[in-house]
Order: structure tokens, then sequence, then C-alpha cells
């Protein structure tokens, strides 16, 4: 079943159960997905909602040759422009989130020795496809996005992003009626394949939904008793 806003601590995830270990540095987590399927306008969405709950962060984001997604965020007026940092992936945007992360643990470093006190770094993934993960040497916690017009089928493809992350959102809800998509059974499909793993359903434009992803990163990495 999709998560509502009151039932946070079902989103977070099997691994997350156990306590963390009080931390002398940021949380990290990742923020990947396919091409355009809206993690920047997610991170744009989150930012506030985290803002509004406290939380001190920063973005590191990654774009093939461009520093395109920085560039939005840095213009955006929702977060100081020096806490947006960006790493140039080259051809392969698998490498740097998973096999070599450490352009991108370098950039979190910066920004925690830059801004003592940072509580979240946030790592966009580079557009990709269904099978990018992040290494869990770079990010404590991650969250694939994938969207409404990618096809109702995305859930029963399985790619290890569906499956593995933290949490699955599903965006651009508002778009199921325009594509022809059943969102009830695609979100219903996607909880069926992910093993308990929760699934949100957002809309990044208007911000539903947004509030759930904002509450299981805070339940996750952040507000730990
Ligand atoms: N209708 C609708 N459009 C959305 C939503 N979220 C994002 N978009 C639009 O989808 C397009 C892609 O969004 P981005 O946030 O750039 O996607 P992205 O995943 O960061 O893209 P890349 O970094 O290029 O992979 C933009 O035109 C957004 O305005 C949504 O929930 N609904």
């Amino acid at each position: 079943m999709t998560q509502s806003r009151h039932d946070w601590p079902s989103l977070v995830a099997s691994r997350s159960d156990a306590p963390a270990p009080p931390r002398a540095s940021a949380a990290r987590i990742g923020v990947g997905g396919p091409v355009g399927s809206g993690k920047t306008a997610l991170i744009e969405a989150l930012i506030p909602a985290l803002h509004r709950r406290g939380v001190d962060l920063a973005v590191v984001t990654n774009d093939l040759v461009t520093k395109e997604d920085a560039e939005r965020l840095r213009r955006s007026g929702l977060i100081a422009p020096e806490r947006v940092l960006a790493v140039e992936a080259g051809a392969c945007p698998h490498t740097v989130i998973r096999e070599d992360p450490t352009l991108n643990m370098a950039a979190g470093d910066d920004l925690e020795a830059a801004f003592p006190g940072l509580e979240l770094v946030i790592f966009e993934s580079g557009g990709d496809n269904l099978a990018s993960t992040f290494s869990l040497d770079l990010v404590d916690w991650w969250i694939f996005v994938i969207d409404v017009a990618g096809g109702d089928d995305i859930p029963r493809k399985k790619g290890p992003g569906v499956l593995k992350s933290d949490l699955l959102v599903v965006n651009k809800t508002d778009l199921a009626p325009h594509v022809g998509v059943d969102l009830p059974r695609m979100l219903a499909e996607a909880d069926a394949v992910r093993g308990g793993r929760p699934v949100v359903a957002t809309n990044a434009r208007s911000g539903a939904g947004v509030e759930d992803v904002a509450d299981a990163i805070a339940h996750a990495v952040l507000f730990r008793e």
C-alpha cells in the first residue's frame, strides 16, 4: 500500500530500522532516476520542506558534461548558491555515483568543511536509466524517482533502482490521465516488487506528496532517537 503522511514510520526502509549511531558529519542521501523523471524538481520542492523542518542542507548535482542542474538550483532562490556544487560525470553517469564515487565524496567533504553544522547533503545523480544505483560508500540512504509518463510497466521491469532504493518516488501523478496510465495499479505493482520498502506518489510541481518524502528523509537519516 502506498504511504500517506500519517504513517511515516513505515516509510523508513528496513535497513534504517536499526538505531543510527550519533554522527559527527552530515547525513548523505541520493536522488537518482531516469532522465527527466523529475529529480531536480523534487529537490526544488524538498529544499523548502526540509528548511521548514530546520535542516541545514546542501546539494551536489551530477550532469554528464554540463553543470545545468546546479545552475538551475543556484538560480532558484531556494538555497544559497554556494551550497550547490556540481560534479561533471563525463561519459558514464553510473560511475560517479556507484563504481567510483570519489568525486562526489570530495564534493560532500568540501561542503561540510565550508558549512560547519551542515546536517544533510543531497546528491542528485545525472539523468540515467533504470539501472543506476548509489554506492553506500557515498550515501546513507537513497531515493529513486520514476515518472508516470515513463509508462506503467516500469515497476514490472524491476530495475535495480526500483527494487533496491530505500524510497521509490512515483512522480508526475498529474499526468496519469493524459498518458493513459492506471496510477493505482502502477503504485500497487511498485509495492508488490519492493518487498515492503516504501513507495510515495508525488507531483513535484504542485508539491503533492513532497511532505511525505521530507518526513521519510528526516526520520531515516536525521531525527533519530
Ligand atoms: N507535469 C509534471 N511535470 C513535472 C513534474 N515533475 C517534473 N516535471 C517536469 O518534468 C521535466 C523534467 O524535470 P526535471 O526536474 O528537470 O527532471 P530531472 O530528472 O532532474 O532531469 P535530468 O536531470 O535531465 O535527468 C521538467 O519540465 C519539469 O517541469 C510533475 O510532477 N508533473
